[in-house]
């Protein structure tokens, strides 16, 4: 039998005055589940993931994340999960340490725990020795790493991630990517966009969105399959071309 959806969402729709970025969409998303969420620029990915993580109100529907309400329990939500925008969300003018201590703070972490897992962060990364170097001059793989580890500092059940891996080389998105099913294995649940369609196929299940619906969501085997294809990218491909 399958678990319990630790997001579940219903009918959500999201409207900027006449113009609907998110229609009516309806999914859940399974505890432990690497999810993704694909689509062309503008198809409403990042409208929709800031409704899951507490920023937004949908203007129909509603989405239950770990439990609690979009609309009515936003503060709830924002305390059980992780977030890292396409930025990575790092402050440049502080040290790694410096970081990594100010996120514990705002995550509500005791001092002594922060400690604990600061030097556990620095160790699994190996960047012991850049802890007092300010962000700024970090390489940008080491950076994205580390906003991840940092995102899920608190042990959220949940992490968001909003096109995490844009413009890193493909060696350092593969060792992204380690970090992601090493977080998995823990049983956080991993949301996020992308742009690449080659790391739709590291995922559980996809679901693909076109001008603010979703037009196909399934494990990346059964898309393939289904679609008579050979790469996720071909079978985006294919829908955007049936929407024309
Ligand atoms: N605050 C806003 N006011 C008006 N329109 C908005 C607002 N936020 C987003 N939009 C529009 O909603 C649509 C969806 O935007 P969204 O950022 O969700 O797309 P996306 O799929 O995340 O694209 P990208 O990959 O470029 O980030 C776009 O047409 C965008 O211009």
């Amino acid at each position: 039998m399958q678990s319990e959806p630790i997001i579940s969402v219903k009918n959500l729709t999201k409207k900027f005055g006449h113009f609907t970025a998110n229609d009516a969409l309806t999914f859940n998303v399974y505890p432990g589940e690497i999810f993704g969420f694909l689509g062309a620029n503008g198809a409403g990915k990042t409208t929709a993931m800031r409704i899951l993580c507490g920023l937004s109100k949908p203007t129909g529907g509603d989405a239950y994340v770990a439990g609690y309400s979009v609309k009515k329990s936003s503060e709830a939500i924002k305390k059980r999960i992780g977030y890292m925008s396409q930025k990575f969300s790092l402050y440049e003018d502080l040290t790694v340490e410096e970081n990594i201590r100010f996120y514990g703070g705002i995550y509500g972490l005791k001092r002594k725990d922060i400690m604990n897992r600061m030097e556990e962060l620095l160790d699994r990364l190996g960047i012991q020795s850049i802890r007092h170097q300010i962000i700024r001059s970090v390489p940008t793989g080491w950076r994205q790493k580390l906003a991840f580890s940092i995102a899920i500092l608190h042990k959220p059940v949940i992490v968001f991630l909003d096109e995490p891996t844009g413009g890193v080389d493909p060696a350092a998105r593969r060792q992204f990517w380690e970090l992601i099913y090493e977080a998995a294995d823990n049983g956080i649940t991993v949301f996020f966009t992308t742009h690449y369609m080659d790391e739709a196929e590291y995922c559980d299940r996809v679901c693909i969105m076109t001008e603010g619906r979703i037009v196909a969501l399934d494990t990346p085997d059964n898309l393939i399959k289904w679609h008579q294809c050979n790469t996720i990218e071909d079978v985006f491909i294919k829908l955007a071309r049936n929407r024309e």
